[in-house]
């Protein structure tokens, strides 16, 4: 049963419409991404989810309840983690928690929270002080200080080194872990990818497919390319360009870049083996969630045209 379902959303401000026409549906206890270039609409259409804007049309219900008019029993159940929510920098860390603790009548134990982003010891740092990974974190402790059953984290690691994206990817996960179904605005692939059980694929304002980052990818039918270098010299590319697989061979010095479809590395593999090759520092590119934006689209995913 979802715990969320969108309907035909739609949403302006003034002459721009910022959500055309956005559908999904979200079940308990996934990780759900909303993935999509800037300005396709993800951050409007969570907002209108979880309360914080007035949509112009579609449906919205979560956990039984429409955001609209039943504003008071969401703001029970759902935590908000928003894009560029900044406070005061002389806040301290545990009266950030205390604050937003005494906003919910049976908060988390903050103290708790604190612990399992990493922030225990920072209590009494003032937020100024933190760096962009503790902040990020922060709001995370923040959004489920009130025991929510769904988090709504937008853009949670722009502007995060790898590593502190990767701490926080883990933290998300556990906090799935614990039951909380969790909603994920995004423009990252590689973490749409790695995180997310579904998504939903934006474009102005438009679902343009859902499925699984897998389902997804596997979606397109685009060319995979593999690049490989002999270990003897190949004197000619008849033997790969004879194979039905192949549409292309390219050279650049020793390495060899076959562009093909169907099963392409076992026929490559299978036919330099048949000839005593060992093909060496053999790379597959994988076709990524860029690329199934592309096929959906005609535009990648940080909004360039092909
Ligand atoms: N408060 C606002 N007033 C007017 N236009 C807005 C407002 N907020 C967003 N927009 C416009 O609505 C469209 C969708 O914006 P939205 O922020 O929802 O997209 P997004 O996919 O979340 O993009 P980003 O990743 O850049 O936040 C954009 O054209 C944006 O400029």
């Amino acid at each position: 049963m979802p715990i969320i379902e969108v309907e035909n959303l739609k949403k302006r401000y003034r002459d721009i419409v910022a959500v055309e026409d956005v559908s999904f549906t979200i079940e308990e206890g996934e990780i759900f991404g909303v993935l999509g270039p800037n300005g396709a609409g993800k951050t409007t259409s969570v907002e209108c989810v979880a309360g914080l804007r007035v949509r112009d049309g579609g449906r919205v219900s979560v956990a039984g309840f429409d955001p609209g008019p039943d504003r008071d029993e969401l703001r029970k159940i759902l935590g908000v983690q928003l894009q560029s929510a900044a406070l005061p920098n002389k806040l301290k860390v545990r009266e950030a928690m205390e604050l937003y603790a005494s906003f919910y009548t049976n908060p988390a134990d903050w103290v708790d929270l604190l612990d399992r982003v990493g922030l225990v010891d920072k209590q009494n740092a003032a937020y100024g002080k933190l760096s962009g990974g503790q902040r990020q974190r922060l709001s995370i402790a923040l959004a489920l200080v009130g025991r929510p059953r769904v988090a709504v984290l937008d853009e949670l690691t722009t502007g995060l080194d790898p590593q502190a994206r990767r701490d926080t990817w883990a933290l998300i996960e556990d906090i799935r872990a614990s039951g909380v179904t969790i909603v994920l605005v995004t423009h990252f692939m590689e973490e749409a990818e790695r995180l997310c059980d579904r998504l939903a694929l934006i474009d102005r304002g438009r679902t343009v497919a859902i499925d699984t980052p897998a389902g997804l990818i596997a979606g397109v039918q685009g060319e995979q390319r593999i690049s490989f270098r002999p270990n003897v010299p190949l004197p000619t590319d008849d033997l790969l360009t004879a194979l039905p697989e192949v549409t292309s061979v390219t050279r650049a010095g020793d390495t060899i870049t076959v562009c093909g479809t169907g099963n392409l590395p076992y026929a490559v593999t299978t036919t330099l083996a048949s000839q005593g090759v060992i093909a060496t520092a053999l790379r597959v590119e994988q076709a990524t969630l860029d690329d199934a934006f592309l096929a959906l689209t005609g535009r990648t995913l940080d909004g360039a045209h092909s």
